[in-house]
């Protein structure tokens, strides 16, 4: 039994919430950044959110988005961590943490070189995600992670296949998976069950 606890990234039909509700992982994540073809609106973020087992916690990512569209999803409940995936500074970070204490803050860093993670290890997150891109479906090279040193979640082409390896080298606090468990461009029941049975395993 492992630890590492697992988020499934992207939800954007209401029947994920479904699939998600029967695999239960930890998290499940909403996008909300226009550009994403897994944009959702706050309207149907609702409906998720309603539709989905108390229990899991949710996530909103976002990208270089305003203070006011992040505390709306908050205040609702909506969301119950900020997951900010563009350039957001550790400034910005700091001012978020203050008009919202209650909840946890990620930031995604897009990991290239060794001068990637150290900007990571100076972030004034909660926690820092590793990742390659906006929801890519492509890893980055995980030799340049061998050595960090601060609690991650790892991101970025991650599969029910991989996950087991992810695990055994880098024990991260999570792991988030978007494309890894979408068929055809959706989100696959299948596929979610068993990324989250894959992570309960190690
Ligand atoms: O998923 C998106 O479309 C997206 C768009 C813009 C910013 C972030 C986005 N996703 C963030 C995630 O947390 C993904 O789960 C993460 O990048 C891993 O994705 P994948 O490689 O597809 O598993």
């Amino acid at each position: 039994m492992s630890d590492t606890k697992i988020k499934i990234c992207g939800l954007f039909r209401l029947c994920d919430a479904e699939y998600v509700n029967c695999a239960m992982p930890d998290y499940a994540g909403f996008v909300f950044y226009p550009q994403s073809r897994r944009n959702i609106s706050l309207k149907l973020a609702l409906e998720l959110r309603k539709a989905l087992h108390p229990a899991i916690a949710t996530v909103g990512v976002f990208v270089n988005a305003s203070y006011t569209e992040i505390v709306e999803l908050c205040c609702q409940n909506i969301i119950n961590v900020v997951q900010l995936h563009g350039s957001e500074s550790n400034e910005f970070i700091s001012g978020l943490r203050c008009i919202l204490p209650e909840n946890k803050i990620w930031k995604a860093y897009r990991i290239r070189s060794a001068k990637d993670l150290e900007v990571a290890k100076t972030s004034a997150a909660d926690m820092v995600l590793l990742d390659n891109g906006h929801g890519s479906g492509k890893r980055f090279d995980w030799s340049l992670i061998m050595d960090f040193c601060r609690p991650f979640i790892l991101a970025g082409g991650l599969t029910p296949e991989n996950i087991p390896d992810a695990i055994k080298q880098f024990n991260p606090y999570a792991l988030d998976i978007s494309s890894g468990v979408e068929s055809d461009g959706v989100k696959d029941k299948t596929k979610i069950y068993a990324a989250v049975a894959a992570a309960r395993r190690g």
